[in-house]
């Protein structure tokens, strides 16, 4: 069926893996923050860095995408204590749903209350540009609607309940939040809110089915960031996420483009800045909630 079977890992191995890191360093982060594809510069803006190579870390899977370097990065930015996954783990390198999610359970313990994910995604609404930034309002899970969820499997009450609703996955607060910020830096005409959908990669899709999304009323399509959000909702925290919209995806039989990673982190290198400094901004304005 999936890769490994439907059971993660414990209460007790994510507990292990956060004392483990509690053990090796002195900041307690309050933010934790997930690089896309060929977005991961952005943990090089945290100051008094610790990093942290996941071959060295208990438990931890590989990055095994070029663009995801697979190093976990703790340091302040603007003062506010944060972790950085430069490197996020996807259903297609053969993970279960539970390993490419443990870092999420992992922030948890950490003491994290607010995540902020960022992927790249192509572009579906065809009013959206290569270098757009989606402000994510909603997610179609089409995993989910196979049967692959990350919260399948015995549910923990000590991470949340049994049927979390994700009416609410994306914090309202901090979309508008990310609205401000993003007008204030001028982004007004490249950042947009929209639908996130993901699929399990890692073939890019057919112009069927990028019909088939659009007509879903999807905006971008991509191959992770949703299992992460489910997660993060189970164990309460707040979530923000953002697509940097890097390709179009291929809507007509008459084109010659193809949609290819080379792409994906070309773009990704051309808007770094503009999306690191939304982030940091963001940071250094969020109000500190134990939980969502
Ligand atoms: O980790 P993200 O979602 O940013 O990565 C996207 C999806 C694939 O891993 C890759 C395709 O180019 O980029
Ligand atoms: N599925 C998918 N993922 C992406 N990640 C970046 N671009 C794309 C895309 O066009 N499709």
């Amino acid at each position: 069926m999936f890769p490994e079977s439907a059971n993660g890992y414990s209460f007790e191995e994510c507990s292990a893996t956060a004392e483990w890191l509690l053990s090796q360093i002195q900041i307690r982060p309050l933010v934790g923050i997930v690089c896309g594809s060929g977005l991961g510069r952005l943990a090089e803006m945290l100051k008094d860095q610790r990093t942290f190579n996941y071959s060295d870390i208990p438990n931890f899977p590989q990055s095994t995408v070029h663009g995801h370097a697979g190093r976990l990065v703790f340091g302040t930015l603007k003062g506010k204590p944060c972790v950085c996954m430069q490197g996020r783990f996807h259903l297609y390198e053969g993970y279960s749903i539970q390993k490419v999610t443990l870092p999420i359970r992992i922030f948890k313990l950490l003491g994290v209350s607010t995540v902020i994910l960022t992927n790249a995604a192509g572009g579906l609404n065809l009013d959206y540009k290569v270098g757009d930034i989606m402000i994510i309002k909603d997610h179609i899970n089409m995993p989910g609607f196979a049967g692959n969820n990350p919260l399948n499997g015995p549910n923990d009450e000590r991470f949340g309940i049994r049927f979390p609703s994700m009416s609410d996955a994306y914090d309202k607060e901090l979309l508008q939040l990310a609205q401000g910020v993003g007008a204030e830096l001028g982004y007004g005409n490249f950042l947009r809110e929209g639908v996130y959908c993901v699929l399990g990669g890692p073939s890019f899709e057919t112009i069927a089915e990028c019909r088939m999304m659009t007509k879903l009323g999807a905006d971008a399509v991509g191959m992770s960031t949703v299992h992460e959000v489910i997660v993060a909702r189970h164990c309460g925290m707040r979530v923000l996420a953002l697509s940097l919209i890097t390709n179009q995806a291929v809507m007509n039989y008459d084109s010659q483009e193809k949609a290819n990673h080379e792409e994906v982190l070309e773009t990704g290198q051309l808007r770094a800045e503009q999306l690191e400094r939304l982030v940091t901004t963001m940071v250094t304005r969020i109000q500190d909630h134990n939980s969502a």
